[in-house]
């Protein structure tokens, strides 16, 4: 209840229709609770007394409350279901927004079905339980208070009898809703997993297919989907229960009422119209009861998605643009940064406890202008020191300064603007090939995009797009190789003409003859900017003027490649394993 009550703001900005479709819907219901009184009039009335007319008058009466009940309902359907849809959209927004804006660490921790099911089944149950279960439940109290009234007024002691299961009722429903809660949230959990499962399929379909996987992964998934066909069982179980209570005590006590019913009208101590407008009216509240059991499962369905919504959107995220305490840098594109490491430590947050941090106390400087390879042997840390600079994680230790200003201190649009990044698996969104690469600069034009191609030499590959740079690349870029892809990724990162430039690897996905060609436009690149660049090959390494050795979490040696080669057994060895090109540090 806490978190349904906490949607309160998305839906203050539509709530003047809301509220008055809720009246309105009182009103519709209440209208139909006036039939049996109608009856009741033309039953004891022009009935008995075989005025022809009078039937036909309350006939009319009864045809105009129906047409008027209907009317009503369709004017708060109209009424509600736009405001409604913008709720579940700026809902789903506000989500995404919120996503995106999570550090990664937290992105690290959770499984991306779990987040989609968030953005979509949940979202569909809370606009369910706005446009549908909360309405209702006021219209049905209303409708229920209003029934009860109208039925004690009849006859009180008929009244009584027919009320005597509410409070049962409720302890039971409350019972029951309990365990409903419960199954209802294992079931969302279920079905995030189980939505994980089906995107990881489908991303990786070329990988099952060429292992011939999909046989373990059907398996695996129908598993998982029994467990939640299990889980919806016992859902279904538990409103089943529901159900036949709802439907049980309340017809039972209707029987009882009927039968001390008919017993005083063959005493002559009630009405026969008395009597038949107390069944119509009860009658009329059984449906009413019956979904009010519907409604609560629904509600307590929402609940669930709402306690997920709010777990997500509670995760803090940085504030996005703090005011820099200091605002010593250029604006992209006027010099190179000066970049220093001071003393860096990182552990990230999910290592098990004992396990040692994987930076522990970097300390580099890389000189404006100046060229950095960073070397390593797999898993020394190198893809975490470089995604330290544009804070996808913060150091748990140290600073980075740019141009001496921390990073901390400067808003990530700014720190943004000066360090570009180009990772090892280029993400490409499904989008045009321009936008792709544009998305590295706010203000770049074509110019720009057409120098940022030149220099990754994609602009041969690109022209031969059906549509050129206009083409789409579809999901994730897979109609691209990966070297295509890979150089979209170089040419998003230079096309800002950042102060900084950060290459994980950037040249691994390319053929040798393509790689010389992209690293000779790369060398007039990085002459005006300053590079830290991770390097697994010495034809990377050619690229820069100094070389650092990051081992058991430190650099553990600085110098050209050939003074290392000479100097450091662990670099020669690293670099070994690759035929020398002849290039050498510059
Ligand atoms: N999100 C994460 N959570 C926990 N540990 C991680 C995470 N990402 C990486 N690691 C661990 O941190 C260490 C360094 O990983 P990193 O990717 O930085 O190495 P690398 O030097 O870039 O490796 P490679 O040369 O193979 O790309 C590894 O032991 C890795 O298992």
């Amino acid at each position: 209840m806490r978190s349904l009550w906490r949607l309160r703001p998305y839906v203050r900005p539509v709530r003047g229709r809301v509220f008055l479709a809720v009246p309105l819907a009182v009103v519709a219901s209440c209208l139909a609770l006036l039939m049996p009184l109608v009856l009741k009039w033309m039953v004891d009335g022009p009935v008995s007394d075989g005025h022809a007319a009078g039937v036909w008058l309350g006939g009319g009466v009864l045809l105009l409350l129906g047409v008027v009940e209907a009317g009503i309902f369709g004017v708060r359907r109209w009424l509600t279901a736009r405001p409604l849809a913008a709720v579940e959209a700026s809902m789903r927004e506000t989500l995404h927004d919120h996503l995106l804006r999570l550090p990664v660490a937290f992105h690290d921790r959770w499984s991306s079905g779990q987040l989609v099911s968030r953005g979509t089944a949940d979202l569909g149950s809370l606009h369910g339980f706005l446009a549908v279960a909360l309405p209702f439940l006021v219209v049905n109290g209303v409708t229920l208070l209003v029934g009860c009234v109208l039925l004690l007024a009849q006859r009180w002691s008929l009244g009584l009898v027919l009320l005597a299961p509410v409070l049962p009722l409720l302890a039971l429903c409350s019972f029951l809703e309990t365990r409903f809660a419960l199954a209802a949230r294992q079931a969302r959990e279920q079905t995030g997993e189980l939505t994980t499962m089906a995107r990881e399929s489908v991303l990786g379909v070329r990988v099952v297919k060429s292992f011939g996987h999909h046989r373990a992964l059907t398996r695996a998934f129908r598993r998982h989907a029994l467990l939640i066909h299990g889980t919806e069982l016992a859902k279904a179980r538990l409103l089943a229960a529901l159900s036949a209570l709802v439907a049980l005590l309340p017809n039972a006590s209707l029987g009882a009422a009927l039968v001390l019913g008919a017993v005083r009208v063959a005493d002559g101590e009630l009405s026969a119209g008395t009597l038949l407008a107390f069944l119509a009216i009860a009658l009329e509240l059984r449906p009413v009861v019956a979904s009010t059991g519907s409604l609560l499962a629904l509600s307590s369905d929402a609940a669930t998605a709402a306690d997920r919504h709010f777990e997500v959107l509670d995760e803090p995220a940085p504030a996005d643009d703090a005011p820099a305490r200091h605002r010593t840098a250029p604006t992209a594109g006027t010099s190179a940064a000066d970049v220093v490491f001071e003393g860096v430590e990182f552990r990230y947050p999910d290592a098990p406890p004992g396990e040692p941090a994987v930076l522990r106390g970097v300390s580099l400087r890389i000189a404006p202008g100046e060229t950095v390879a960073l070397v390593g042997a797999t898993g020394s840390g190198k893809s975490t020191l470089v995604a330290l600079v544009p804070r996808l994680h913060e150091p748990t230790g140290g600073r980075i300064l740019l141009d001496g200003t921390d990073v901390t201190a400067l808003t990530r649009a700014e720190l943004r603007r000066q360090v570009s990044v180009a990772f090892e698996e280029p993400t490409l969104f499904s989008t045009t090939v321009a936008e792709n690469v544009l998305l590295g600069a706010e203000h770049a034009d074509a110019e720009d995009l057409a120098r940022a191609l030149g220099v990754a030499q994609a602009d041969g590959f690109v022209q031969a797009l059906p549509d050129g740079a206009l083409t789409h690349v579809g999901e994730q870029g897979m109609s691209l190789s990966g070297g295509q892809r890979q150089r979209l990724a170089l040419a998003r990162a230079v096309v800002g003409r950042p102060r900084l430039l950060v290459l994980d690897d950037p040249l691994s996905a390319l053929d040798i003859h393509t790689e010389a060609l992209v690293e000779a436009a790369l060398r007039r690149v990085l002459s005006t900017t300053t590079a830290l660049v991770v390097a697994h090959r010495p034809s990377t390494v050619s690229l820069a003027d100094r070389v650092a050795l990051l081992s058991g979490g430190r650099i553990t040696a600085v110098g050209t490649h050939d003074e290392l080669l000479r100097t450091c057994a662990e670099y020669a060895a690293l670099m070994s394993a690759f035929p020398t090109d002849g290039g050498g540090a510059r």
